[in-house]
């Protein structure tokens, strides 16, 4: 590793909408490099690593790989951050992008620049890091590189003569890549004989040696038994082992200033991995690096286990899970109906399906996760505020103490082809859209587009807003957002009854305008998952002692063995312990007995559907 100062290095990611091809281009890149063997036959994609990455092609996790290439006689070392594409997991977009100087900025040569595209796109901007604009997919026969460079070039502000035209499927100009990299990206700016400022940007964990954490070398060098301090916690580490990824865990003697590496020291807890953390020798303090913007949570649910004896194994898993996935908050809860759990704060909808995938495979966890809501405000008497993520913490309607609530609101910006323009625009006001406006992308072309953009509460975005849009745009709409502050609404708590026993786990923040349409659709769930009883059942949903929408689940009297005629006392006595057996796992609300997997039914099922 020595042997690589700073002007040999070159730091850089792949940033790109969704499914542009970031993924299939770092293979490439990786073959060419011969830092994996080739086989063109196969999609590799080798460092979407998880199981959940793979089932659903998505990238989730930024990963790092580092490959040393052979230019004009000199050996280089490339340093390649692959990124995340969904709108939820910007931040991992954002937090790569801080140990970059480069990022190649990948545009499918079909469909052209997409709503990430843009945002993806002002962050690299916005951190100084130099663009290498490329236009993918040029074998697609759908492929118009010519008009796709022109709407970049209109949109972006880049010199339509510097993109690169490839396809990263069949490796057209993937070499012309690899020389832009070389050329185009500056090389860090560390020095080697100043003290060690390392920059923690990432961090997994290792059943065996704990927490592995990424680092930048912003200045210095690190070596296996140097002992190292966190500037944030103050905490002393050993280090056990330096190396970088190549692209599986490679230890080295010793990582130099402007690398990148990880770094695997007696770190025991998730919570002492503090991401953009800066790391010094004992002795040799240095003022650390400006932080990263936190990962603000926009979404929160409560995660249950089916069984509630599976709770302390339940919350290690999701202790463990943070630990690789940094931007989930965590809080205990509990609830009357579901026991004892925690409460976590998501990125976004597909986020929390990731994690809760995540628990299942990784972890072999059985859980339920309650509905999503998003963290509201309240604006109490003498100016106090409070924020609430739990549903059932929202105040009732005759609180006199509130003076108003708000909900967090974003900007959204969608980009479509123009003859969906009307459609997104029904779409959009449906979900309580405002400040509707719209411009055209590619003026004068055949297959104009538009860019329309508006201010939408976020609780309609987390339910099935982005479903819906590519419904009613036929796949073609893109679709992202951020966060727009808060803003007063006419919100009331909803909570669903039993026999006048309200269910805490399936309370609701709904807005004045649907209270009517989910009281229906959420008693009428209730009423076809709920097993009859011996008495009567009123299922109903209410706003503070009003009641807005009622079921009534009639009685019958259960005879289990009714159905067994005559003969075979053991097979009655069968049937008796089986009774017994599914009662263990009923929850009980009042006197009713709900089954577990009742509520399983109703949380995976979304609210507006
Ligand atoms: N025809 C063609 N298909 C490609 C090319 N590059 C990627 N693809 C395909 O496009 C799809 C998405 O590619 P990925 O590499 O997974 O895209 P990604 O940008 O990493 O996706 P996320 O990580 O989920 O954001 C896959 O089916 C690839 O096989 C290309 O140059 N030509």
């Amino acid at each position: 590793m020595s042997s690589f100062p700073c002007d040999k290095i070159r730091n850089f990611g792949i940033i790109a909408h969704i499914d542009h091809g970031k993924s299939t281009l770092a293979d490439r890149l990786l073959e060419l490099t011969g830092t994996i063997s080739k086989n063109s036959s196969e999609n590799k994609q080798v460092l979407d690593k998880l199981k959940v990455e793979r089932e659903r092609g998505i990238t989730v996790k930024a990963q790092t790989a580092s490959m040393l290439m052979d230019h004009s006689d000199t050996t280089y070392l490339l340093n390649l951050i692959d990124t995340p594409g969904h709108v939820d997991f910007a931040w991992e977009v954002l937090r790569s992008l801080t140990a970059c100087q480069g990022a190649l900025l990948l545009v499918d040569a079909s469909q052209g620049v997409q709503a990430q595209t843009l945002s993806v796109y002002h962050a690299a901007k916005e951190r100084g890091v130099k663009i290498i604009p490329v236009v993918n997919k040029i074998d697609l026969p759908a492929a118009d590189p010519e008009r796709i460079i022109a709407q970049m070039s209109a949109t972006l502000d880049i010199d339509p003569s510097e993109v690169i035209r490839i396809s990263a499927k069949t490796g057209i100009g993937i070499s012309n890549v690899l020389q832009a990299i070389i050329d185009r990206v500056p090389p860090p700016t560390a020095q080697r004989d100043q003290k060690l400022k390392g920059l923690l940007f990432d961090s997994s964990y290792d059943r065996y040696r704990g927490v592995i954490s990424l680092f930048s070398l912003q200045d210095g060098q690190i070596k296996k038994g140097d002992k190292i301090i966190s500037c944030h916690t103050k905490k002393r580490y050993d280090v056990m082992e330096v190396g970088v990824m190549n692209p599986e865990e490679t230890p080295v003697g010793t990582l130099y200033a402007g690398q990148v590496g990880y770094v695997a020291c007696n770190m025991k807890q998730s919570s002492e991995a503090h991401i953009g953390d800066t790391f010094y020798r004992m002795g040799e303090p240095v003022e650390p690096m400006g932080g990263f913007k936190q990962s603000k949570a926009m979404v929160y649910a409560g995660v249950f286990p089916v069984d509630s004896n599976d709770f302390p194994k339940l919350e290690e898993s999701i202790e463990r899970l943070t630990l690789t996935d940094r931007s989930v908050s965590v809080q205990r809860e509990s609830s009357a109906a579901l026991g004892q759990g925690c409460r976590l704060g998501f990125l976004g909808t597909l986020h929390m399906d990731v994690f809760r995938q995540r628990l299942e495979d990784e972890y072999d966890a059985n859980v339920i996760i309650t509905s999503p809501s998003v963290p509201y405000e309240i604006l109490y008497r003498g100016n106090k505020i409070k924020h609430v993520s739990n549903p059932v913490d929202f105040p009732d309607p005759h609180d006199h103490t509130v003076i108003e609530v708000r909900e967090p609101m974003v900007k959204a910006t969608i980009i479509v082809p123009d003859e969906y323009l009307g459609d997104m625009m029904d779409l959009v006001s449906s979900h309580r859209g405002s400040d509707i406006e719209h411009k055209y992308l590619d003026t004068g072309s055949t297959a104009a587009r538009a860019i329309l953009t508006s201010m939408l509460p976020l609780s309609e975005v987390v339910t099935d807003f982005f479903d819906k849009l590519k419904q009613r745009s036929s796949g073609f709409a893109s679709f992202d957002y951020e966060d727009a502050g808060y803003m007063q609404s006419d919100l009331y708590k909803m909570m669903l009854q039993l026999n006048g026993k309200p269910i805490d786990a399936l309370a609701m923040v709904v807005h004045k305008s649907n209270v009517q349409k989910i009281g229906r659709i959420w008693t009428k769930k209730l009423k076809e998952v709920i097993p009859r009883q011996l008495f009567e059942v009123a299922i109903q949903a209410t706003i503070g002692s009003k009641v807005q929408s009622r079921e009534t689940i009639s009685a019958i009297r259960k005879d289990v063995t009714a159905g067994l005629y005559g003969g075979h006392y053991e097979r009655k006595l069968k049937h008796l312990e089986r009774q017994k057996e599914s009662k263990k796992k009923m929850k009980k609300v009042g006197n009713i007995q709900l089954p577990q997997e009742a509520f399983y039914d109703i949380l995976r099922t979304k609210q507006g559907d």
